[in-house]
């Protein structure tokens, strides 16, 4: 699993936390990452002490994760509401996130946007004041050279994702390739998502614009929790 960033005690004290906000009956989006793993692995041991909760995996990794810790589990077809979602990042800026270190994105964001409350697990190392860190982007196969030059028309440096035991590229849970694109410093998110969702081939990109409630930060001191503003 990828561990990159903060100091793990970091990632489970924000794990816990938001964990601990999810309340008796609730549906809960389970999102993927090394953060979201710990609020996973505590929901896991509040269904053990009495909790009744089911949850919504957004991908392979957190399925297995929530059936190792014994979450039930309920497809997000047949989920009638998502209560809450926990789900990590790789960046953040205000209220707006880049997502999608490992690929889930696709998924997280279809299950965070459709959560009455998203929180948000992270820790220090992924705080910036303007977003920078490059903006995965899930293609369909065939569209690979179309939406990177599309990319790179709106400034953008597209790179393939290839994976690390395995020759050849990173392929989604959806059978999609990854393009990670560099587009500096990113003063206006909202519009750049705009134009890398209306691009033909995108299934979805990393930037998650205006979707967090609540934001859960771990550090080795503690945690702050706050609701953007904006
Ligand atoms: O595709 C993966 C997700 O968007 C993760 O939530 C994100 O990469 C953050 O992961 P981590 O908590 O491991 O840094």
């Amino acid at each position: 699993m990828k561990t990159a960033g903060g100091s793990d005690d970091a990632k489970r004290r924000a794990g816990e936390s938001a964990a601990d906000r999810v309340h008796d009956g609730a549906v809960v989006g389970l999102g993927t990452g090394s953060t979201a793993a710990h609020a996973i692995r505590a929901l896991g041991r509040a269904v053990d002490a009495g909790l009744d909760v089911q949850g919504v995996p957004t991908s392979f990794q957190s399925r297995q994760l929530a059936r190792e810790a014994g979450v039930p589990l309920v497809d997000l077809d047949d989920a009638e509401r998502i209560d809450v979602a926990i789900d990590g990042a790789d960046q953040f800026a205000g209220a707006d996130l880049v997502k999608g270190g490992g690929a889930a994105h696709a998924r997280e964001k279809v299950v965070d946007a459709a959560a009455d409350r998203l929180l948000i697990v992270v820790d220090p190392s992924k705080r910036a004041d303007v977003l920078s860190h490059p903006v995965p982007v899930e293609v369909l196969p065939d569209a690979r050279t179309t939406v990177a030059r599309a990319v790179a028309e709106y400034g953008g440096d597209p790179t393939l994702r290839t994976a690390e035991r395995k020759d050849g590229p990173v392929v989604t849970d959806n059978g999609n390739l990854v393009l990670d694109c560099d587009f500096g410093a990113i003063t206006d998110p909202a519009t750049l998502a705009r134009q890398v969702s209306q691009t033909p081939g995108v299934v979805e990109h990393g930037l998650f614009v205006g979707l967090v409630d609540e934001f859960h930060l771990g550090s080795d001191a503690g945690v702050d929790v706050w609701e953007p503003t904006g």
